[in-house]
């Protein structure tokens, strides 16, 4: 799916009076197929953008195309058959929690689902091979029957992540993937996520706290500030300066190792124990 995204201006509903808009004139297109990561300081715009071209918030200002389709000025029916073809994962999936983790993976299909086949699935899981194989891709497969609230928070993140193997979506949006995963679990998860996007013919859009993960793994990177683009480059142009100026003020967000153009940092000497 293609995105563009004009001038964009938002605000939450339930932003103070006088409140900065979270967004603020942004202008971004993204083609059928990329993969995108969104990077900057807490605050500056990551989810709202996300939440924006998910159609789940509507612009005080500006244009969002989807395929060339103004969402808003659609029929209600339209709209609700674009929203199907949108996978948006929050950073905490809404999962209910007695739910046994098969059916909430299923769940990533409902969107092409009618009323009557949606009810039946939530009772009787019409295709546990395909669970058992999205939950596997993210080392999960052992999770199959177990209740949701019996999860681990970042368990619990992987689920979320699996439904997008599963969902009808050709627009993949997903909310900072990694906030609640070890760095092993983390790289193994935004590799699924990329090569699942790669593998469906999905535009990906990722927020990343993890810049070197983002760096390391995306081709294209956004940088937001303020609600407002800092740049847009590819991962390999992206240097020092882009991201110390980025993070001016937030340096303790900015984690991992520097990009390439960086010189090393110096190794720490040894300390030397003299026994008596
Ligand atoms: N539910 C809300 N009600 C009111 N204002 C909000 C709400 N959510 C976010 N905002 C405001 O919108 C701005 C952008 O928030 P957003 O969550 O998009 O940033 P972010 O970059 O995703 O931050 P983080 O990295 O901390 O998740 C912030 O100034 C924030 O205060």
């Amino acid at each position: 799916m293609n995105i563009d995204l004009q001038g964009a201006s938002a605000r939450h509903p339930a932003a103070r009076p006088g409140a900065a808009p979270a967004l603020k004139g942004l202008t971004l297109r993204v083609t059928h197929g990329e993969q995108v990561a969104v990077i900057g300081p807490s605050g500056a715009g990551k989810t709202t953008l996300l939440q924006v071209i998910a159609c789940a918030m509507p612009l005080r200002a500006g244009t969002l195309q989807l395929d060339g389709a103004s969402p808003w000025q659609l029929p209600r029916s339209a709209l609700q058959r674009l929203r199907g073809r949108l996978f948006l994962a929050p950073q905490v999936p809404p999962l209910p929690p007695r739910q046994r983790v098969v059916t909430a993976v299923l769940a990533g299909r409902l969107p092409a689902m009618g009323l009557w086949q949606s009810l039946r699935s939530l009772f009787y899981p019409v295709d546990i091979p395909a669970a058992f194989e999205a939950l596997d891709r993210f080392d999960l497969a052992d999770k199959l029957f177990e209740r949701v609230d019996r999860l681990s928070g970042g368990e619990r993140q992987r689920v979320g992540l699996a439904r997008a193997l599963l969902a009808p979506a050709s627009l993949w949006l997903i909310d900072e993937p990694l906030s609640a995963l070890d760095p092993a679990r983390a790289r193994q998860a935004i590799d699924t996520l990329l090569a699942g996007a790669r593998e469906r013919g999905a535009t990906l859009v990722t927020t990343l706290h993890q810049v070197e993960v983002a760096l390391e793994h995306f081709p294209r990177i956004v940088g937001l500030r303020d609600g407002a683009l800092a740049f847009d480059l590819p991962a390999a142009q992206v240097t020092r300066e882009h991201l110390a100026r980025l993070y001016e003020q937030h340096e303790d967000e900015l984690h991992g190792p520097a990009p390439l153009d960086v010189a090393p940092l110096p190794v720490p000497q040894p300390v030397v124990m003299h026994c008596r």
